[in-house]
C-alpha cells in the first residue's frame, strides 16, 4: 500500500542534513551584528542578529548598481548558479546570471535570506542566546517589515547607500513594497512580481490550512521538535501539497497532468497515488521536507498574514508612496489566481495618485502563481528594458548589445 506520503531521505533537521546546511556555510557569507539590536514589529528585540546572503558580480566605484532581489515564501539566498543544498539552479536563474536580464556583468545583485528562513538568517531552528537551545516558537514573530529592516542593516555592513532597483515575486514583491515605503530614499527603482499590498482573507486561509497541518503532526511538539529529535515533515508536506496547488493553475495541472493515472493501466480502487497529479503532489510535499524547517514555514507564512502596507499609512495605500521618487514597475500574471491581477492594479492606481512614476505589465500566461519563477519571455524582456531604463536615469554606462 502506498496511501501516505513517503519521506524517504532525511528531513532537514537530522544530523545529516545539519551537516549538508552546514556544508553550504563556505557558500553564503552570513553577516553579524555583534552588541547591535533589531527592534521588531512584535515589539521585542532580537539580539545576535545573523543575515547569511549571495552576492553575483561587482559593486562599481561609486557602489551604484547594486540590486536587491527579496524571495518569496520559501526560496533563499540562492538566486542564481547551483544551489548547494539542493544541488539545483538557483531560483531565478531565468532572469538573473551573466548577460541575462539582471545582468551580473553589469549589476551587483545581492539575495539574502529572510528574517525567519532557514537558510542561515537567524529564524526558529536559530540557537536562542538567552538559551542556548533553538528559539523554536520561542522566536518572537516577524514581519515583512522587519526582514525588510535586517536587509537594511545588511546593506549598510555591505556599504550600499543606494539600491539601483528592489526586485521579488509574492512575497519578494510585498519586501519590494515596503522597502520603498520605509525607504524611499535608498531605492532608485523597484520591481515587485504577482503580489498584494496586503495579503488576502482567501491567502490568509490558504496558509491556515498549512500551519494547522504543521501543528497537527504529533512530532512538531508545540514547536520544540528539534529538542526531541524529531521533524513534523509529515505535517509540513501535506502543507505544501495544499499550498502547492495554489502556485499553479487549473489549466497547468490540467495540461500537465489531465486525469492520467500514474504508471498503471487501471486504477487500483484504493487510496494509492492512481493519478499522475496525486503523484506530482507528493514528490513536492517529500522533497520540499528535505530543505525547509516546519517551524520557519509558520513564520514567514504568518509574516506574509500580517503584511497590509495601507494599515501603517491610515488606511490609504498612496500615502506609502508619497513623495517618493522611485520608479516602479508592477508585473501580474493572467492566470494567478493567488496574487491576481487586481491587486496589482490597486498597487498602481495607489502609486498613481501618490504621483509616483509607474508602468504595469499583466501577462498572458497559463502558469499560475510561479509564472515569476518560470522561463516567460515577456517577463524577461520587462525586466531587461526596466533595468536598462533605471540604469540609464542612474548614470550607469549603456549595456552591451546582446
Ligand atoms: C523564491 C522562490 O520562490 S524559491 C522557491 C521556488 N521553488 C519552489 O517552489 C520549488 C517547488 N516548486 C516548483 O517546482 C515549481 O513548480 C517551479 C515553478 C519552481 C518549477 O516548475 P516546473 O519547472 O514547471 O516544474 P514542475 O512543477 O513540473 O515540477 C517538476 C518536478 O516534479 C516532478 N514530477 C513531474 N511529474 C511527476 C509525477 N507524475 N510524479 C512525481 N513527480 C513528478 C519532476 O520529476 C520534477 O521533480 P524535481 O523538481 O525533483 O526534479
Ligand atoms: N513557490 C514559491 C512561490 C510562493 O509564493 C515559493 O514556494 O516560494
Amino acid at each position: 500500500m502506498d496511501r501516505l506520503i513517503n519521506i524517504a531521505a532525511p528531513p532537514l533537521d537530522t544530523e545529516e542534513a545539519r551537516a549538508r546546511r552546514e556544508a553550504d556555510a563556505p557558500h553564503s557569507p552570513v553577516a553579524s551584528f555583534p552588541g547591535e539590536t533589531l527592534r521588531l514589529d512584535a515589539g521585542l528585540v532580537l539580539h545576535d542578529l545573523q543575515i547569511a546572503y549571495q552576492t553575483y558580480g561587482e559593486p562599481n566605484a561609486a557602489r551604484t548598481n547594486a540590486i536587491l532581489v527579496c524571495h518569496a515564501l520559501t526560496g533563499d539566498q540562492h538566486v542564481a548558479n547551483v544551489n548547494p543544498v539542493t544541488g539545483k539552479p538557483g531560483w531565478w536563474e531565468t532572469l538573473v546570471g551573466p548577460g541575462k536580464p539582471i545582468d551580473t556583468e553589469r549589476f551587483y545583485v545581492i539575495c539574502a535570506n529572510v528574517l525567519g528562513g532557514c537558510m542561515g538568517t537567524t529564524g526558529p531552528s536559530s540557537t536562542n542566546p538567552q538559551t542556548g537551545r533553538p528559539y523554536g516558537l520561542d522566536m518572537p514573530l516577524v514581519t515583512i517589515r522587519d526582514m525588510v529592516n535586517a536587509q537594511a542593516m545588511l546593506l549598510d555592513h555591505l556599504g550600499i547607500e543606494r539600491l539601483l532597483c528592489v526586485a521579488g515575486g509574492s512575497m519578494g514583491g510585498m519586501q519590494v513594497l515596503q522597502w520603498v515605503a520605509s525607504y524611499p530614499e535608498r531605492v532608485v527603482s523597484a520591481l515587485p512580481i504577482a503580489t498584494a499590498a496586503r495579503h488576502s482573507a482567501q491567502n490568509i486561509a490558504f496558509h491556515e490550512v498549512g500551519r494547522q497541518a504543521v501543528m497537527a503532526d504529533p512530532d512538531w511538539h508545540g514547536g520544540h521538535y528539534l529538542q526531541f529529535g524529531v521533524t513534523p515533515h509529515r505535517g509540513l508536506a501535506v502543507a505544501r501539497m495544499a499550498a502547492h496547488i495554489t502556485y499553479m493553475s487549473d489549466q497547468a495541472l490540467h495540461r500537465k497532468f489531465g486525469r492520467r493515472l500514474q504508471d498503471r493501466a487501471l486504477p487500483t480502487f484504493g487510496f494509492d497515488a492512481d493519478f499522475q497529479v496525486e503523484s506530482y503532489l507528493r514528490h513536492q510535499g517529500e522533497s520540499f521536507v528535505q530543505r525547509f524547517d516546519p517551524n520557519s514555514y509558520l513564520y514567514v507564512t504568518r509574516a506574509m498574514d500580517y503584511f497590509d502596507l495601507a494599515a501603517e499609512y491610515d488606511g490609504v495605500l498612496a500615502n506609502a508612496f508619497r513623495g517618493s521618487k522611485t520608479r516602479f514597475c508592477v508585473v501580474s500574471f493572467t492566470s494567478d489566481w493567488l496574487f491576481p491581477t487586481q491587486d496589482s492594479r490597486a498597487i498602481v492606481h495607489a502609486l498613481n495618485a501618490s504621483g509616483a512614476p509607474v508602468s504595469f505589465a499583466e501577462i498572458e500566461s497559463d502558469k499560475g502563481h510561479d509564472a515569476f519563477l518560470l522561463d516567460e519571455p515577456e517577463l524577461s524582456d520587462i525586466t531587461r528594458g526596466f533595468l536598462d531604463s533605471a540604469a540609464k536615469t542612474a548614470g550607469l554606462p549603456v549595456a552591451r548589445d546582446r
